[in-house]
């Protein structure tokens, strides 16, 4: 849309609504090079994601990555996709379902959610405007990266900003910076660790692997790793894990440059080295399944690992649709909309109260 074109007007007389846009990372529209390449030149055109000097970077991008990389990424996520798409885009949709059930089922009809990608479709554009053609007069922004990182989280809020520059009558805005310590969100991880280690048996080992980020941008102050820490920490504490049972690393490197370390493929190979028996693996930074987790983590890791010569390697699923999450999610929005929202009781009190006042306002009329 363009700057302050004719807008919908909001609807007026009708309640203030809320809205809730979930938002992910995004992913290609299918498993093929022609669909990623657009996708990932998105991506990888964010100055959030690539820091480095655009005159340096973008020949790079256009010359280097963009004509390769598409095709030998479209492989490993043909081995992942469903026959409804990709996992990320699966599960994304289906959170914001569940937390549109979840609020709805405390706040009514007051509050609107929708789901949007960073990246991709259904952007964050479509989402925020869909949200205010149904009269949501207020947006919450809830990126779905539970550590904050300028390359997710504030790329996420950047973009909502963006849309918002191009409105006259903008909605407000809220936005959460993350949960990395939430007390609903580690519970939840520690729950599915649990879970799955009643139905697949207890390893000899967990990694807690989290997706990362150049070295650089630590050295220039983003919280990200200190918040990986954190999580990992506080998980370990809630399944009580012994010291030395657990460890921490970093996947998904991408280019030349120093990442966050360990690696995430050194600390496989060296605990395979090491005999430890049996290694579990959890992406406590990915709430919803991807191609990281299931094809880099689940299926790479394990070749990765019984190559190094581990005996027995088993991956944890994301939280995905957890019951345990979805309630945190929805704690989580409903402490962000603080204020911004009216439950059942207070609706049906506030409607009570002026039924009264009209009604004395008449007799008042009537005894006149
Ligand atoms: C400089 C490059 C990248 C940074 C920085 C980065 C940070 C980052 N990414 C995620 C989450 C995801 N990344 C995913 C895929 C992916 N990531 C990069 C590069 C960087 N990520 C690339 C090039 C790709 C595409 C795949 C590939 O070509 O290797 C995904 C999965 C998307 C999917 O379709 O399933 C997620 C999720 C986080 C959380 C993060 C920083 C904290
Ligand atoms: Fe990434
Ligand atoms: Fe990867």
């Amino acid at each position: 849309m363009s700057r302050f074109a004719p807008e919908p007007e909001f609807s007026h007389g009708q309640p203030t609504r809320t809205g809730v846009l979930v938002v992910n990372l995004g992913t290609p529209a299918a498993p093929t090079s022609s669909a990623i390449r657009p996708w990932l030149r998105e991506f990888l055109s964010d100055p959030r994601v690539v820091e480095l000097p655009r005159a340096l970077w973008l020949p790079i991008l256009h010359g280097f990555i963009l004509p390769f990389r598409p095709g030998k990424t479209a492989h490993k996520y043909a081995s992942i996709w469903s026959k409804d798409g990709s996992p990320l885009a699966i599960w994304t949709e289906k959170q914001g379902k569940l937390l549109k059930g979840w609020l709805g089922e405390r706040h009514g009809d007051s509050i609107r959610i929708a789901h949007a990608m960073r990246y991709g479709s259904p952007s964050i554009e479509t989402g925020i405007h869909q949200l205010r053609q149904s009269g949501c007069e207020r947006i919450l922004i809830l990126p779905l990266y539970p550590q904050y990182s300028a390359s997710t989280t504030a790329t996420v809020i950047d973009e909502a900003a963006r849309v918002l520059a191009t409105l006259r009558n903008q909605p407000a805005l809220r936005t959460l910076r993350g949960f990395h310590d939430d007390p609903g969100y580690i519970k939840a991880l520690a729950q599915s660790v649990q879970r799955d280690w009643m139905t697949h048996g207890r390893g000899n080992h967990l990694l807690m692997s989290f997706h990362g980020v150049p070295r650089y941008t630590l050295d220039k102050g983003d919280p990200y790793h200190c918040l990986c820490l954190k999580t990992a920490r506080l998980l370990a504490t809630e399944l009580g894990l012994a010291e030395g049972s657990w460890s921490v690393a970093f996947q998904s490197r991408f280019g030349k440059a120093e990442w966050l370390k360990p690696y995430t493929s050194t600390v496989i190979s060296e605990l395979a080295k090491k005999k430890i028996g049996r290694l579990d693996v959890i992406c406590p930074g990915f709430v919803s399944d991807c191609l990281e987790t299931l094809e880099e983590i689940a299926l790479e890791g394990k070749a990765d690992f019984l190559a190094a010569g581990g005996s027995e390697y088993h991956f944890i699923p994301c939280l995905n649709d957890a019951p345990e999450w979805i309630h945190a999610l929805g704690m989580l929005a409903e402490r962000e909309l603080s204020g911004w929202l009216t439950d059942g009781k207070n609706a049906s009190a506030q409607k009570n109260l002026t039924e009264q006042t009209l009604l004395r306002a008449k007799a008042m009329g009537a005894s006149k």
